[in-house]
């Protein structure tokens, strides 16, 4: 567990904080913070507000990504996604959303809308070169290059 402190914004007021469903839940769930309704037609984006920011520890990112329920029901999913949260952003976490389906979609206040992993990244020390590169057998193969 790693604590990561959070700060909420007015008009987060009266809101949960991002939540585990179940014990071993990746992903907490992220809820929107909006005054009123958001309706998405089919197509159409937006950009919903978290109210909240937080300070993820050094060395881990915040990925927000779609729930697979909204996304496989409603169609409704993270443009983005895995939306990348940096551990030095302090600005309000908000989610990018779009309505792939064929209804329309309203987005209510506290609406769980995505979930946020915390996972643990490293960062390259990119370096070119002028030798060849390490030889693999995969070699250039991509693309479908194993097949279907
Ligand atoms: O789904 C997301 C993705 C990003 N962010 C915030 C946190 C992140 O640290 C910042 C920048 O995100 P990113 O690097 O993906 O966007 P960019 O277009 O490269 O913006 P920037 O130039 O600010 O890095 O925006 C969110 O709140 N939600
Ligand atoms: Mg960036």
């Amino acid at each position: 567990m790693a604590k990561v402190l959070i700060k909420r914004l007015p008009h987060a007021e009266g809101l949960d904080l991002p939540s585990y469903q179940t014990e071993d839940s990746a992903g907490a769930d992220l809820r929107a913070a909006i005054d009123n309704d958001i309706v998405l037609i089919p197509g159409a984006k937006a950009m919903i507000p978290t109210g909240l920011s937080i300070a993820l520890p050094k060395g881990t990112e915040g990925q927000v990504r779609p729930r697979s329920g909204l996304a496989s029901k409603f169609g409704i999913t993270v443009i983005n996604a895995p939306g990348t949260v940096d551990a030095d952003y302090r600005g309000e976490m908000k989610v990018s959303l779009i309505n792939l389906g064929t209804e329309d979609f309203t987005v209510e206040r506290g609406m769980r809308i995505a979930q946020l992993v915390v996972a643990p990244y490293i960062r390259a020390d990119f370096e070119e070169t002028a030798d060849e590169l390490p030889e693999t057998v995969r070699g250039t193969g991509g693309f479908g290059s194993t097949g279907v």
